[in-house]
């Protein structure tokens, strides 16, 4: 057995919540490859940042730039002298052993970490190698995933229970909420009973959903599988990855195959040219950052703006069907409230035009106002005032 004693605690998880909605927590058993899938894919992302500052801000977090042709085309076509792409942040979570919710291992500490990400990125081995030690003594990716998503649910059915039991102490109370709470726990608490996690819960009711949120339950948040597999099976997965994918892709979760070891081999290039020459010779035509990625954007809901001129091309991240206002919050929170109208223009039809000068001359540029839904793409000028 591992001895779990030694390891370093974890950072106090309050840093994590500006970029709530924007973190991937990389969650699983203890030695399965965690810290070397963190460590591979945020150096690529790295050699991909090549015009932002990386930035680590803890050894167990590092935020990467999401990989995005567009804000490129765009810096290309106004001859802008920056291009900054938007990020995602990764958290490095320590390992998780049977009994965490009950204080093992590092127990609740983990799991309050996990509490901050947006999305678990779970991480099962799937790849033998005798000298590396498993905290099970065996390679059995299903019982791994079995043993993990168990500690969650604990978790979350302690969580629930402990509520229930401030509810009924505020039995009298008048404050606001509590009624919508009792009802949302009293819905919940049963599933958890049974084993069933919360991923696919919504409720009617928008303040239920509200409540729901707010229980930032671990169950219920968006996951998504990485099968760490070795070298050799990188491209071609193996028995192992094809049972965890049949299990979770029929509970409607995405699977990936990637292996930390040709990962970490392919960020030990410097440069993003001969870190895709060794991705190619094991098969892959791209890095497992590129693919984390872009699960993760997806599960997430999130698209991207742009705001581009002579200093910078800038990609912005917002949720899907989020209103011009709420897109101009992301770059000052007071842009919501000052927000009066945007000028925008759609990625395909500014590449069409040839620049935003053709654009405007040529009436693709519109004026939109507060209700706007933002579309994928759109290329923002906001106007803010008081
Ligand atoms: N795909 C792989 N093939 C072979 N060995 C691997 C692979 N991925 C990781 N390893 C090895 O497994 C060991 C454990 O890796 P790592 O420290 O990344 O695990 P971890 O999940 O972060 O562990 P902990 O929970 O202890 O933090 C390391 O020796 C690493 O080199
Ligand atoms: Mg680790």
């Amino acid at each position: 057995m591992l001895s779990l004693s030694s390891r370093p605690a974890l950072r106090p998880a309050a840093r994590l919540t500006r970029h709530f909605h924007r973190s991937v927590g990389i969650v699983g058993m203890p030695n399965v490859g965690k810290s070397t899938l963190f460590n591979a894919l945020t150096r690529t992302g790295q050699a991909q940042a090549a015009n932002y500052p990386f930035c680590t801000i803890d050894p167990n977090i590092a935020r990467v730039a999401v990989p995005d042709p567009r804000v490129h085309a765009l810096a290309k076509l106004e001859k802008s002298q920056k291009v900054i792409e938007t990020q995602l942040e990764f958290v490095d979570i320590a390992g998780l052993v049977r009994g965490a919710s009950k204080g093992e291992g590092l127990g609740n500490k983990f799991l309050d970490n996990i509490r901050q990400v947006a999305v678990i990125a779970h991480v099962v081995r799937c790849f033998e190698d005798i000298n590396i030690l498993h905290v099970e003594e065996t390679v059995d990716p299903l019982r791994d995933l079995d043993t993990i998503r168990t500690e969650l649910l604990l978790a979350d059915l302690q969580t629930v229970e402990r509520r229930l039991e401030t509810l009924k102490k505020k039995k009298k109370s008048t404050e606001p909420g509590l009624a919508s709470l009792g009802i949302v726990l009293d819905r919940i608490a049963p599933l958890l009973e049974e084993g069933v996690s919360l991923s696919n819960l919504t409720f009617d009711v928008p303040e239920e959903q509200v409540q729901f949120d707010r229980l930032q339950l671990l169950t219920a948040k968006k996951a998504l599988y990485l099968c760490n597999v070795s070298e050799d099976d990188a491209a071609t997965g193996n028995a192992m990855t094809e049972a965890v994918r049949a299990q979770v892709e029929a509970e409607g979760s995405v699977c990936l195959t990637v292996s930390g070891a040709l990962e970490e081999a392919a960020a030990g290039f410097e440069d993003e040219e001969s870190q895709m020459e060794y991705l190619q010779c094991g098969g892959l035509s791209e890095t497992g950052l590129t693919r984390v990625i872009r699960a993760s954007q997806k599960l997430l809901q999130l698209q991207s703006y742009y705001t581009v001129g002579e200093k910078e091309a800038r990609a912005w991240t917002i949720r899907q069907g989020a209103t011009a206002p709420q897109a101009a919050g992301v770059i000052h929170s007071d842009f919501e409230r000052l927000f009066i109208r945007a000028e925008t223009v759609s990625f395909d039809a500014l590449m069409q035009a040839g620049s935003m000068k053709a654009a405007r001359e040529q009436g693709f540029l519109r004026s939109e106002g507060k209700d706007y839904v933002c579309q994928d793409g759109d290329i923002f000028n906001f106007l803010v005032g008081r």
